[in-house]
């Protein structure tokens, strides 16, 4: 494990300073507002000279659910579970570097599915505990992020992490979200960059350089979204008490679920069929065509997070402390499995099966992978949460000035 323990070492270089520089303490406070949970991710820094990057001291992280946009009609609520994770924050940073610490709320693909006038209405709340607060409220600081910038930020972090380590081939990054799902690498290839659209490729600057990427993010492929997609309920007007069936789901199950403020009914195909085939088939629809098959992927390998992790550890096909590295032929054997013996798994979530479907499907039929594609499932690095807000967070300090 020593090269992955050396990666944010690698990111933010150790001291090469004089001794007797003054050392720059420093903190930001970053709000991953999710479409399942909202997240405060509190960083310390410590930059040693002008010359080097900033180091990585330390970070606090706590979450809540459900996410904001389970307080559409409820907007000040929501603001309330903004307001208990800030508390903490009061208690994390010293009160002279109150003024000092920027602190700031980026919200995901949940609040880009709401209408305009409740995600404004959310986001207007949480603005105004900011400015209660007594921390450095920066222009923007609550806002409906880019897709893109989300999957370039991760992106350029590991890439960074990886210059001088051995795994040079993994140049990529899978992010599988609630509500949306995003893609990011490095070109190699011109192809890629003459074959792309245009909105997918981006250029980004971090730690000094620029980096050329192929970055989008689907809008309605996140896990949660992709279930009721399959059911055939995401953007229909739901009837009062309609039932959405499906052959990935156990078939004796009738439930109900919350999300982004709406309720759904769902349940098994009674009377038709159910497993592994018929659910491929369902699921199928949800992804095939719609999305971008650039063909230099096909045999790079990925690092993935979120649900890609969650789903591998739930079905033991990774450690879940430890993570691990998996062919993309291992989720649809695991798929397969589960969905061809439901009642065995019926004890965990009953989307068991339709998650891994899609999974392999997202994977397959989606992005073009090839079935021995290897995906680097990651969660933490050395106790730190890989998410975008570090990468967000390190661009928002350089844009404020407050590194040196
Ligand atoms: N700090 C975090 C944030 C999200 N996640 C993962 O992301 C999943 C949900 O994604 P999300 O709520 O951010 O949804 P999106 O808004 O990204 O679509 C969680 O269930 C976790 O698997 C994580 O592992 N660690
Ligand atoms: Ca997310």
């Amino acid at each position: 494990h020593s090269n992955r323990e050396m990666w944010f070492q690698d990111l933010f270089p150790p001291n090469m300073c004089p001794i007797n520089a003054k050392t720059n303490t420093f903190y930001g406070i970053m709000f991953d507002a999710g479409s399942t949970g909202t997240r405060i991710h509190i960083y310390t820094f410590v930059q040693k000279s002008p010359e080097i990057l900033p180091e990585l001291e330390g970070e606090i992280f706590e979450s809540v659910k459900p996410g904001l946009s389970a307080y559409a009609d409820q907007p000040e609520k929501g603001a309330e579970s903004v307001k208990r994770l800030l508390d903490m924050a009061i208690d994390a940073v010293p009160p002279h570097l109150w003024k000092k610490t920027p602190v700031v709320l980026k919200a995901t693909a949940g609040l880009r599915l709401l209408s305009e006038e409740k995600a404004q209405a959310l986001l207007s709340e949480v603005k105004e505990v900011f400015e209660e607060s007594p921390f450095l409220v920066p222009e923007d600081s609550v806002s409906i992020m880019d897709g893109s910038y989300e999957g370039a930020v991760l992106n350029v972090m590991w890439f960074a992490g990886q210059l001088s380590g051995q795994n040079q081939h993994t140049t990529g990054t899978l992010d599988l979200g609630g509500a949306s799902t995003q893609i990011t690498f490095l070109p190699r290839f011109e192809e890629t960059l003459k074959e792309s659209p245009r909105d997918f490729l981006t250029s980004f600057e971090m730690f000094n350089s620029t980096y050329k990427l192929y970055t989008h993010s689907y809008l309605g492929f996140g896990l949660k979204a992709a279930r009721l997609a399959t059911l055939g309920a995401l953007n229909t007007e739901v009837a009062d008490g309609q039932m959405f069936r499906s052959s990935c789901l156990p078939k004796q199950l009738e439930a109900e679920w919350h999300f982004g403020g709406v309720k759904y009914r769902y349940g098994g195909n009674k009377e038709g069929e159910t497993g592994f085939k018929p659910c491929y088939l369902e699921v199928l629809k949800v992804v095939k065509g719609k999305l971008h098959q650039p063909d230099e992927i096909r045999g790079s390998s990925f690092y993935a997070f979120s649900y890609y992790y969650d789903r591998a550890a739930d079905t033991n096909l990774i450690d879940y402390e430890q993570g691990g590295v998996l062919e993309v032929r291992d989720f649809e054997r695991k798929a397969k499995e589960v969905c061809d013996n439901m009642e065995r798994f019926s004890s965990a979530s009953p989307f068991l099966c339709m998650d891994l479907t899609y999974i392999t499907a997202l994977l397959k039929e989606g992005f073009g992978f090839r079935d021995n594609t290897l995906l680097q499932l990651t969660k933490k690095v050395n106790n730190i949460e890989t998410s975008w807000t570090l990468g967000a967070t390190f661009h928002l300090l350089q844009s404020l000035g407050i590194t040196y």
